[in-house]
C-alpha cells in the first residue's frame, strides 16, 4: 500500500506536467512558471534523452525547479533518479518497470514521499500496489512523440481494465493526452492527465494548463 492519503494523491494528479530541459524551446523554468500559473497540480522532472543534463548541471536545474514548485505548493517528483530525489528532498519519485525496483524505492524513500510506478499489465499493477505505490502511471493511452521507447498505444480502455480488475489506487494516464482527448480518459477512470508536449509544445503553456484544468470542472471524475 502507498504511504500517503489516496484522496490527497488523486487531487495532485489532475494536471500533471512532466518535462526536462530538452522538451521545451523556451527555458524550462519559464515554461514551468507559466504552467504553474495555469493551474498544474504536480510536476515531474524527467531529464533524459540525447543532450540531457547530468551531474551538477542536472542537480542545479532540479533545485531551481524544486524551488519554483515549493513556492507555489506544487509537489515536485523526480523521474528515475532515486539518489537525486533523496539528495534534494523531492516530494516524490516515479519509476518504471526497467528502473530501480519500486519496493526498494519505497524502503529508501520512507512513507512520506509520493511513489509513482508505470504499469502496462494488470499483473504489474498488482505488484506496484504491493510494493507501496501511491499512484500508477498508465500509458501510452495515445500515440506519443515524446518517448522513443514507448509501447503501442492502448486507448482509454487500459484505464477501464485497471478499474475493472478492482485496482482502486490513484491512476495518472499518460501518452498523447491533450485538452481535446483528456475528457474521455478521465471518464474511463483516470484521476489525472500526465502530459509533456500538450504543455511544453503549446504556443502558451499557461493556456494549455488552463484548458487541461477545465476538463475536471464538468467531468465525472471519481
Ligand atoms: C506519470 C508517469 N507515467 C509513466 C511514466 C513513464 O515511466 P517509464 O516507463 O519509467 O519511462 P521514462 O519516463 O523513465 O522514460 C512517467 N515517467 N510518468
Ligand atoms: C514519459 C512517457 N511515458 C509514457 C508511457 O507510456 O509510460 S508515454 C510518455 C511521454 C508522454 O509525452 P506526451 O504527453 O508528449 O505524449
Ligand atoms: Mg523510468
Amino acid at each position: 500500500m502507498g504511504g500517503l492519503d489516496p484522496a490527497f494523491v488523486r487531487e495532485k494528479l489532475k494536471v500533471y506536467l512532466i518535462a526536462g530541459s530538452k522538451d521545451t524551446s523556451s527555458p524550462l523554468p519559464v515554461v514551468l512558471n507559466e504552467a504553474i500559473a495555469g493551474g498544474i497540480t504536480l510536476f515531474q522532472f524527467r531529464e533524459k534523452g540525447p543532450g540531457a543534463m547530468e551531474g551538477q548541471m542536472k542537480e542545479a536545474l532540479a533545485m531551481q525547479l524544486l524551488k519554483q514548485c515549493r513556492n507555489s505548493g506544487v509537489p515536485f517528483i523526480v523521474n528515475d533518479d532515486v539518489d537525486l530525489a533523496l539528495q534534494i528532498d523531492a516530494d516524490g519519485i516515479h519509476v518504471g518497470q526497467d528502473d530501480e525496483d519500486a519496493a526498494e524505492v519505497r524502503k529508501k524513500a520512507g512513507k512520506n514521499k509520493i511513489l509513482g510506478v508505470s504499469v502496462h499489465t494488470v499483473e504489474e499493477a498488482y505488484t506496484a500496489v504491493e510494493a507501496g505505490a501511491d499512484y500508477l502511471g498508465a500509458g501510452p493511452i495515445y500515440k506519443t512523440g515524446s518517448k522513443d521507447d514507448a509501447k503501442k498505444e492502448s486507448g482509454p480502455e487500459w484505464i477501464t481494465e485497471i478499474r475493472r480488475n478492482g485496482i482502486d489506487i490513484p491512476v495518472a494516464a499518460i501518452g498523447g493526452i491533450n485538452a481535446g482527448n483528456g475528457k474521455e480518459v478521465i471518464e474511463a477512470g483516470a484521476d489525472g492527465l500526465s502530459v509533456i508536449s500538450a504543455i511544453t509544445m503549446a504556443p502558451s503553456p499557461y493556456q494549455a494548463a488552463v484548458e487541461l484544468t477545465s476538463l475536471f470542472k464538468d467531468s465525472k471524475s471519481r
